[in-house]
C-alpha cells in the first residue's frame, strides 16, 4: 500500500521570521496521522526547519539542487550539501525550473541521478502547459519528460521516487484540473512507470498532484485511484490551511 504523501512548495516566499512562525504555529496544529508531510523551503531556511522540525514527523524538503559535489559553480546548491544539513525530499524539475532556467529533461536527469546516490527522496515534477493540453498533446509530453528524466534510473531507484504531475494551467492560476483530468494523467504516469519497469514498481511509485490545491478541493483530489498525494504551492504558505490539507 502507498502512504499518502503532501508536501508544501514554499517558492521563493517567506523571510527568516516567517519561516519560524509557520514552524510553531504548524507544529502546534499538526497531529500525526498516517500522512506523510513535507515542507520545501527556499535553501536558506532548510537548516533551520530542520531544527524547528526535529523531534517531530514533519519532514523538510530543497526546491532544487546541482549535480556537482562540488567546484566552481558560483550561486549553485549541490546534493551533498543537502545531505549535510540533513534534507529529506527534493524536489527536481518543477515547471518554473524549466520555464524560467531552462531545465532540460538531460539536466532533471543529471539531477536525479545524483539524488538517487544518496538519501534524499526526489520529487520529480512533470505537466503539459496551457497550449500543449489544448492541442491535445499532454500525453506524449508527459511521456517524454518521464522518458528523458528516468534514463539510466535502476529499477530500485524508480521504486523510491515521488513523481508530481503538475499541469501548468492550474498553477498558482486558482483553476484545477478536474480530479478526474489529475486521476486520468496519473493513471497514465502509472502505466508509463510499468512500461519503464515492471507492475510491481509502477504499484510503489507515489503520484502526487499539485495545482491550485487548496483545503476545498483536498478530498475530491485525494480519494481518485491514482493520486497518492499533493503537491502544494500557495496554501502550503499558510499553516491552517496546509494543516486542512493534510487532514482531507
Ligand atoms: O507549483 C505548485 C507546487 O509545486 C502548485 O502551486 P499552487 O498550489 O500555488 O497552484
Amino acid at each position: 500500500m502507498r502512504t499518502p504523501f503532501i508536501a508544501g512548495n514554499w517558492k521563493m516566499f517567506k523571510t527568516g521570521r516567517d519561516a519560524v512562525t509557520f514552524a510553531e504555529e504548524f507544529k502546534t496544529l499538526y497531529k500525526d496521522t498516517d500522512v506523510k508531510t513535507a515542507i520545501c523551503a527556499p535553501y536558506v531556511y532548510l537548516g533551520l526547519l530542520k531544527n524547528l522540525f526535529s523531534g517531530t514527523e514533519i519532514k523538510v524538503g530543497a526546491q532544487n539542487a546541482f549535480y556537482e559535489d562540488e567546484g566552481a559553480f558560483t550561486g549553485e546548491i549541490s546534493v551533498k550539501m543537502l545531505e549535510d544539513v540533513g534534507v529529506d525530499y527534493c524536489i527536481i524539475g518543477h515547471s518554473e525550473r524549466r520555464q524560467y532556467f531552462g531545465e532540460s529533461d538531460q539536466l532533471i536527469n543529471r539531477k536525479l541521478k545524483r539524488l538517487f546516490a544518496g538519501p534524499i527522496t526526489p520529487i520529480l515534477c512533470v505537466g503539459e502547459n496551457l497550449e500543449q493540453r489544448e492541442k491535445e498533446e499532454q500525453y506524449l509530453i508527459v511521456r517524454d519528460q518521464l522518458v528523458g528524466a528516468l534514463a539510466g534510473i535502476t529499477p530500485e531507484q524508480a521504486a523510491r521516487l515521488v513523481i508530481a504531475y503538475e499541469p501548468v494551467w492550474a498553477i498558482g492560476t486558482g483553476k484545477t484540473a478536474t480530479p478526474q483530468q489529475a486521476e486520468d494523467m496519473c493513471e497514465f504516469i502509472r502505466n508509463a512507470i510499468e512500461a519503464l519497469y515492471n507492475e510491481d514498481i509502477a504499484d510503489e511509485v507515489v503520484i502526487q498532484y499539485g495545482g491550485s490545491v487548496k483545503p476545498a478541493n483536498a478530498t475530491e483530489i485525494m480519494n481518485m485511484d491514482n493520486i497518492d498525494g499533493a503537491l502544494v504551492g500557495g496554501a502550503s504558505l499558510n499553516a491552517k490551511d496546509f494543516m486542512e490539507i493534510i487532514d482531507f
